[in-house]
């Protein structure tokens, strides 16, 4: 059994709490156990991967969040750092499924957060173990 870390960037409440749904129903149906820290936003979400993966108590890493355009260049800064780097923590081979979803508006964010939709927390979740498969296998 694997103990998967969920970080979520609480920036959207109602939002987050689907995107959270999917992901513990996920860990949960494949036989895992889960804990979840909260962040203020994306932007920490990487940092605080890399805060926990120190203690050694995590297998797998779920990142979920929800970045919505704004009026301004921030959004750009939010989505494309935000997975730069969970995706440099990938690249040092960390067992991570990305959940941050990025959109244009909020009704594209309820689709994509919903489980009974498209449920992308789920589907972050599954992937963090998909990963945390191969890097047992190839480990
Ligand atoms: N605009 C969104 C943010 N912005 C906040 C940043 O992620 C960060 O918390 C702040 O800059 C302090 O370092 N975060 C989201 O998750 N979603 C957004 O739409
Ligand atoms: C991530 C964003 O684009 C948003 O939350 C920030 O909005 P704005 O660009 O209008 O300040």
């Amino acid at each position: 059994m694997a103990h998967v870390l969920i970080v979520e960037a609480r920036f959207y409440d109602h939002l987050n709490d689907m995107l959270l749904a999917g992901a513990r129903a996920a860990i949960e149906a494949a036989g895992h156990s889960h804990e979840t820290v909260t962040v203020p936003g994306a932007l920490e979400a990487p940092g605080a991967i890399a805060l926990a993966m120190e203690t050694d108590r995590y297998d797998a890493y779920v990142a979920l969040g929800v970045v919505i355009r704004g009026e301004t260049y921030h959004f750009e800064i939010v989505s494309n750092e935000s997975a730069r780097g969970i995706m440099a923590l990938t690249m040092d081979g960390i067992a991570i499924g990305n959940g941050i979803l990025t959109t244009e508006n909020e009704a594209q964010a309820i689709y994509r957060a919903d489980p009974a939709q498209a449920d992308k927390g789920g589907g972050a979740a599954k992937a963090a173990l998909a990963m945390l498969d191969l890097k047992q296998r190839f480990g």
